[in-house]
């Protein structure tokens, strides 16, 4: 019944207005799936490779669509994303590209789905999956690769670790999202949005992280839970190599690796962070453990570019101590096999995994399901706009359907 008799590929919008990858998968029973690759603005070196859409289109349709055809079944998700890599032969997805590879991949998904006529989170999780629901990490102020002329720091997210269901934690993002506004307002500070809809104001860290702290305290006494929050450094973004330093343009101030440490060390007790991804490059895994050792029983220490959702780069990790958590990008790895293989290594591993979105996104809901689906204890994608409510409105729906 899920026997693949169509694969169809074509461009897209995504939310930056850059074309990407939609696909259709379609079974001999009439089952149907449409997912669509997102894309990074903060890559990490080691992410499987994005190639121009129609470039990726193309080999896709050349390599791997008359390998699906007929021959795999969507609902065999190993067999399929098996297929994709053994069409593709590169252990980067460099010939038929990773936005190819997802979308296909995710698509499949999505019809042997339709096919059981299952939810995709059912179809993904099984019958044991667990019962949680994952907080949703919300971006509310943030610059770096995201916003020009913003703070240094990427993204400042609120975490409703108090909350008492999905609904309440989504809006609670929302709400304090609102509250920066009004907190900038009230500062006479002008403020446009970043790629994924966070307040991007021009200032500087250390005004952000009092207004962040500020907007948090007025939504957590509104609410009545407890909300903190939490950090993605993308510090890789900021390293000179050459300089070997950590550059704070927006402050003026620059850090070598251990000014570093000692930095998000005391924000960490300053702030009660409760999240920290990518505080330090993604070349220096020492360096993280150093972190993990120091603040590691209290936050979490994500690694993004660290791990680039790849087991490999996660094992090392595992041996050196060198974060507690992942986050998991489905594309930046090519298919959803490779995500679940690293979101079961990580488990097994005592890290939490964090299901993320990308900052140039579609409406696709994949990652809402995935999160359900894997029982992760974490979601980041975003507080508002468009793109970002496609995933928190569908997990508020999973929450709806499932309880
Ligand atoms: C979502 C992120 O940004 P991008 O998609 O630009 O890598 C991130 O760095 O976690
Ligand atoms: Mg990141």
């Amino acid at each position: 019944m899920t026997l693949i008799t169509d694969v169809r590929l074509r461009r897209i919008l995504d939310s930056r207005g850059n074309p990407t990858v939609e696909a259709d998968v379609i079974t001999e029973s009439g089952g149907f799936g449409r997912a669509a690759a997102p894309s990074g603005a903060s890559t990490g070196e080691y992410e499987a490779i994005e190639k121009p859409p129609g470039e990726a289109i193309a080999a896709a349709r050349e390599h791997a669509v008359p390998r699906l055809v007929g021959d795999a079944y969507a609902g065999n998700q190993r067999e399929v994303d098996s297929i994709l890599h053994a069409a593709d032969g590169t252990d980067d997805f460099s010939k038929i590209g990773a936005n190819s590879a997802v979308a296909i991949s995710m698509a499949a998904a999505k019809a042997g789905a339709d096919v059981l006529g299952a939810p995709l989170f059912q179809h993904l999780g099984g019958a044991f999956r667990g019962e949680n629901f994952p907080v949703p990490l919300g971006n509310v102020v943030g610059g770096g690769e995201h916003a020009a002329d913003a703070t240094d720091i990427q993204e400042f997210l609120a975490v409703p670790v108090g909350a008492p269901n999905v609904e309440d934690a989504v809006f609670a993002n929302a709400a304090v999202h609102a509250a920066v506004a009004d907190l900038l307002e009230e500062r006479d500070v002008p403020s446009g949005k970043g790629d994924e809809g966070a307040w991007a104001p021009s200032i500087n860290d250390e005004d952000a992280f009092e207004l962040v702290d500020e907007a948090v305290s007025l939504v957590e006494d509104e609410v009545g839970f407890q909300i903190e929050f939490g950090l993605d450094v993308a510090a890789a973004e900021m390293y000179d190599a050459d300089s070997e330093t950590y550059e704070y343009e927006s402050a003026g101030i620059s850090r070598d690796t251990d000014e570093q440490i000692d930095y998000i060390a005391g924000l960490v007790k300053e702030y009660n962070l409760v999240y920290v991804e990518d505080p330090l490059d993604e070349n220096d895994y020492e360096a993280f453990a150093e972190l993990t050792d120091r603040v590691g029983d209290q936050t979490l220490i994500c690694g993004d570019d660290l791990f680039v959702t790849n087991t490999e780069r996660l094992t090392d990790g595992i041996a050196q101590d060198a974060a507690n958590s992942i986050l998991i990008k489905p594309n930046q790895i090519g298919t959803l096999t490779d995500a679940f293989d690293a979101i079961e290594l990580a488990t097994e591993n005592g890290y939490d995994s964090v299901i993320s979105h990308r900052s140039g996104e579609t409406e696709d809901t994949t990652i809402a399901h995935l999160a359900v689906a894997t029982d992760a204890p974490f979601i980041k994608t975003g507080a508002v706009g468009g793109e970002r409510t496609a995933k928190l409105n569908e997990l508020i729906r999973i929450a709806d359907d499932a309880t």
